[in-house]
C-alpha cells in the first residue's frame, strides 16, 4: 500500500510528480542535492498549485492541503519512510544509477524504486538497484499537471505486483496509463523527439527561421506548442540526451542528433530553464535566438 512517496530530483519533473501526487493525498518528500533547489521546488509547486485556483480547477483551501503534504530537502535519509520512490534526476545514466547506489542504502526493502527516465533501458537502469524486481518506469509528461499521459515500462525483472501497485498509483492520480516496451526512449518520446530534432535541422539548414517553423507546425498541424518552443520547454539537454539514446540504441543514422542542438548544449543554452535557448526568456516576452 503506497502511502508516502520519494521524488528524488526538485526540478521540472520532480516538481510536477510531487504536485499531482500531493493533490491525491500522499505524503511526499523531495529531495534534491542542493537544499536551495529543494525550497525553490516547494515555491515552484506552490505558484502551480495557485494557477489552478485561479483558473478554477482548484480551491484554495485544497491548494494549503496538498501544500502541506509536501516537504523538501537534501538529506537522503528522509526518503527512508517512502514505499515509492520516483527518481526524476538529470536525464544521465551515470548520475541516475550513483542515486540509485545511495537511495538502495536507506530505502525499506519492501519499497518499490521508480525512474522517470526519458529514453534510457529500465532493464539495464535496474541492475544497479538491489531491486530489479521492484524497479520500473513511471514516465510523467510535462506539464505534469496538465499531461493526462504516463507511459509504464516494465524492466525484464519488473513483477507483476510491482507493475500492479504502480498502475494503482497512477491511477490513482487520475491519469491515464499506457503500456511501453523497454526500447529506447519507449513510445510517446521514439515519435516525438526525432520530429524536434528535424525541426532542428530545419532551422540549420535554413529553411526557415525559429518563428517560421513554430507558427507552421502550430497553425500548419495544430500543434499546442511549434516545436524548437516545445525543445526549449523540456530542456535541450535532455532532449539531446534522448536523440543520444535513439542513435546509439537503434544504431540507425536517422537519429542523428542535429548538430545546432549539440552546439546549443554545449554553450549551456538549454532551454526555458537556463533562461535561453531557441528563444531568449530574459525579457518580458521570449524573443527568437534565430
Ligand atoms: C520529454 C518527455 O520525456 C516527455 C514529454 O513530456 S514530451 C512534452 C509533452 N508535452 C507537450 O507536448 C506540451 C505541449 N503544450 C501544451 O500542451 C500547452 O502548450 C500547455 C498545456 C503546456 C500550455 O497551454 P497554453 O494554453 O499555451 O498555456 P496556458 O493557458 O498557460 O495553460 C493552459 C492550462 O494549463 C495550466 N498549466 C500550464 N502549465 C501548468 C503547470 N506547470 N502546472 C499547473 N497548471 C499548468 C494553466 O494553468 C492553464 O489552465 P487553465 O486552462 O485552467 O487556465
Ligand atoms: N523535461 C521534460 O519534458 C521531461 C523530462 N523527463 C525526465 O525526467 C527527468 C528529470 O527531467 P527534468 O525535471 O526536466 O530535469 P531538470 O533539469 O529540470 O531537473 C533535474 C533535477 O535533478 C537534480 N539532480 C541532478 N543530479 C542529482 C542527484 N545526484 N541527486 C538528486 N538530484 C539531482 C538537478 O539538480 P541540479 O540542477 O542541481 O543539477 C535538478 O534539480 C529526466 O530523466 C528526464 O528525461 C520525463 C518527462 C518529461
Amino acid at each position: 500500500m503506497i502511502k508516502n512517496v520519494g521524488i528524488v530530483g526538485a526540478g521540472q519533473m520532480g516538481c510536477g510528480i510531487a504536485h499531482v501526487a500531493a493533490m491525491a493525498g500522499y505524503k511526499v518528500h523531495i529531495y534534491d542535492l542542493s537544499a536551495e533547489r529543494a525550497e525553490t521546488g516547494l515555491a515552484t509547486i506552490n505558484g502551480n498549485l495557485a494557477r489552478q485556483v485561479s483558473s478554477g480547477k482548484m480551491s484554495d483551501e485544497d491548494r494549503k492541503k496538498a501544500l502541506a503534504l509536501i516537504k523538501g530537502s537534501s538529506d537522503i535519509n528522509d526518503l527512508s519512510d517512502a514505499d515509492l520512490v520516483i527518481e526524476a534526476a538529470t536525464e544521465d545514466e551515470t548520475v541516475k544509477r550513483k542515486i540509485y547506489g545511495q537511495v538502495c542504502a536507506v530505502l525499506k526493502p519492501e519499497a518499490i524504486l521508480a525512474t522517470n527516465t526519458s529514453s534510457l533501458s529500465i532493464t539495464r537502469l535496474a541492475s544497479a538497484t538491489d531491486r530489479p524486481e521492484r524497479f520500473m518506469g513511471i514516465h510523467f509528461m510535462n506539464p505534469v499537471p496538465v499531461m493526462k499521459l504516463v507511459e509504464l515500462v516494465r524492466g525484464i525483472a519488473t513483477e507483476e505486483v510491482t507493475f500492479a501497485a504502480a498502475k494503482a498509483f497512477v491511477t490513482s492520480l487520475d491519469k491515464t496509463i499506457t503500456v511501453a516496451e523497454d526500447f529506447p526512449a519507449f513510445i510517446v518520446n521514439r515519435i516525438l523527439l526525432p520530429m524536434i530534432n528535424e525541426a532542428i535541422y530545419t532551422l540549420y539548414e535554413g529553411v526557415g527561421s525559429v518563428e517560421a517553423i513554430d507558427t507552421a507546425m502550430k497553425l500548419g498541424a495544430n500543434h499546442p506548442m511549434g516545436p524548437l518552443q516545445l525543445a526549449d520547454f523540456i530542456g535541450l539537454d535532455t532532449c539531446l540526451s534522448i536523440m543520444q539514446v535513439l542513435h546509439d540504441g537503434l544504431a540507425d543514422s536517422k537519429y542523428r542528433p542535429c548538430p545546432l542542438l549539440v552546439k546549443y548544449v554545449e554553450a549551456g543554452w538549454l532551454g526555458r530553464k537556463s533562461g535561453r535557448g531557441f528563444y531568449d526568456y530574459r525579457g518580458e516576452v521570449p524573443v527568437p535566438t534565430r
